[in-house]
């Protein structure tokens, strides 16, 4: 079976500690990633080359790979060099930044694209919009996640996932999509599937503890 029909319906589970975090390092995400699989998790996201190269040893399922370069405006493996070195870690599809914002090297995300493919990996469009959905399917992009939603503007990050973009890229494109970006609940993921993905990711309320621990410590009343 391809990669993309293992992950039909099923839960990918994104393992991603940010710089200075105390479980930013490669074992830590790779026992996370395991612990994920033993959850019923059928595909692994995972960010950073040392990362990827550690899970990909330790995991067959099918791995999302990506490059965070930066944390404002286009850094999700930003550029065609970028998605060369994910697809060198083994990652079986390299997720890029597929907005229409120009990329820090000037170059055009089909240049990304021409490189994943040539490394005989998959290559998952990150959006924001469904016509930059519709955009990157056109330039050849293998699948679409709704990712990068509620990210690319000015303005308070919303808090909820976006199932209305997952439904009408899901309408619009000739290949899967991927429902992405702040499902916190069994429920949001399943209504994911319901409005029209083709696989679910999760990663922050599984996979992210300080954030988790937050909401909790947030909820008690203040003494
Ligand atoms: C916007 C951006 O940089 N998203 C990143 C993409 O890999 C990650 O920081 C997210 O954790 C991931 O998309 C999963 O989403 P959530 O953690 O909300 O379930």
């Amino acid at each position: 079976m391809n990669v993309l029909e293992r992950l039909r319906g099923r839960l990918i589970v994104s393992c991603q500690a940010y710089p200075g975090e105390p479980l930013r390092d490669p074992d830590s995400m790779r026992r996370v990633a395991l612990a994920a699989l033993h959850g019923g998790a059928a595909g692994i996201r995972a960010q950073g080359l040392d990362d990827l190269r550690l899970i990909r040893e330790s995991v067959d399922v099918p791995l999302i790979g990506l490059w965070k370069d930066g944390a404002e405006g286009v850094y999700i493996t930003p550029t065609a060099d970028h998605a060369v070195a994910v697809a060198g870690t083994g990652a079986d599809v390299v997720a890029f930044d597929g907005t229409d914002r120009p990329r820090p090297d000037g170059r055009p995300p089909a240049e990304t694209i021409a490189a994943i493919h040539a490394a005989g990996r998959l290559a998952m469009a990150d959006v924001s919009t469904v016509e930059e959905g519709v955009r990157a399917a056109e330039l050849g992009a293998d699948v679409v996640g709704s990712t990068l939603s509620g990210y690319t503007g000015a303005g308070p990050k919303p808090t909820g996932p976006d199932l209305d973009l997952v439904a009408e890229l899901a309408a619009a494109l000739p290949v899967p999509v991927i429902a992405e970006g702040r499902i916190h609940t069994p429920q949001q993921a399943a209504e994911a599937i319901a409005r029209g993905a083709h696989a679910v990711v999760v990663g922050t309320a599984i996979t992210h503890p300080t954030t988790i621990t937050g909401w909790f410590a947030g909820a008690l009343p203040s003494r």
